[in-house]
């Protein structure tokens, strides 16, 4: 088992008091799976994604990663579960803006220590953005930011990506053909796949689907 989450609660503190969102979350995803997270607006699956991620910390529960718990890690840890195991397409995460998308490209596969030419190469053609490899991220469109995004964390070869949306900024068609080579992409390097979608149709393309309601998987 890649990753298994045991009971995680996750609650935050607004005015009125403690709002609970995550309350009791179980599931596993095994190595190479694609799994699609579903649920409504303000269900916490990015919230679920964060404690994922190791950007944020569960309430209680446990968040296995290869038999790790990743709530019980120090700063080291952590910094290395980031660097190494996930991989994140976020919205928010944003490319570095004083590199340009071959640079982009790289700069996470040199850090975990698995910058691969060749590999980086054929994610560049397969997400057609070889002519954009001398540009910088503010010189791209939203879809062609995207695209980069996708390359720049399956270059690093995480065995667990993690991604919210990936292709909420591309129309359908080009959506479509984006999330089918990200599907290819990563089953051929063997990672799993934790993709939150609001689409049934995108969330079909994928080995199975959760869906996050109450604060359970339902
Ligand atoms: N830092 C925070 N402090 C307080 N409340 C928060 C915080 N982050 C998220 N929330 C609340 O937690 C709930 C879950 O948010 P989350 O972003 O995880 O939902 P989501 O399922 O990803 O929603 P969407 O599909 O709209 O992106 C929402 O009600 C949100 O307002």
């Amino acid at each position: 088992m890649l990753l298994s989450l045991r009971n995680v609660r996750k609650s935050y503190l607004i005015a009125e008091g403690p709002l609970e969102i995550l309350k009791g979350v179980d599931f596993d995803i095994d190595a190479g799976e694609s799994v699609a997270l579903t649920g409504e607006s303000g269900s916490g699956k990015s919230t679920l994604l964060h404690l994922v991620g190791g950007l944020d910390y569960p309430d209680a529960g446990q968040i296995l990663s290869a038999g790790v718990d990743i709530a019980a890690l120090d700063d080291r840890g952590r910094a290395q579960y980031r660097r190494s195991q996930v991989g994140l397409v976020f919205q928010q995460f944003n490319l570095i803006p004083s590199l340009d998308v071959a640079a982009n490209i790289s700069f996470h596969a040199r850090l975990a220590g698995r910058h691969n030419p060749d590999w980086e190469r054929q994610l560049v053609e397969n997400l057609g953005i070889e002519a954009l490899l001398a540009r910088y991220p503010e010189q791209l469109s939203g879809g062609q930011q995207q695209r980069v995004a996708i390359g720049r964390t399956l270059a690093a070869r995480p065995p667990l990506v993690l991604a919210d949306e990936p292709t909420g900024n591309l129309d359908e068609a080009t959506g479509d053909a984006v999330l089918a080579i990200m599907l290819s992409l990563t089953k051929s390097a063997g990672a799993a796949l934790l993709m939150v979608t609001h689409s049934s149709r995108l969330a079909q393309m994928l080995d199975r689907s959760v869906h996050l309601s109450g604060g359970k998987i339902a």
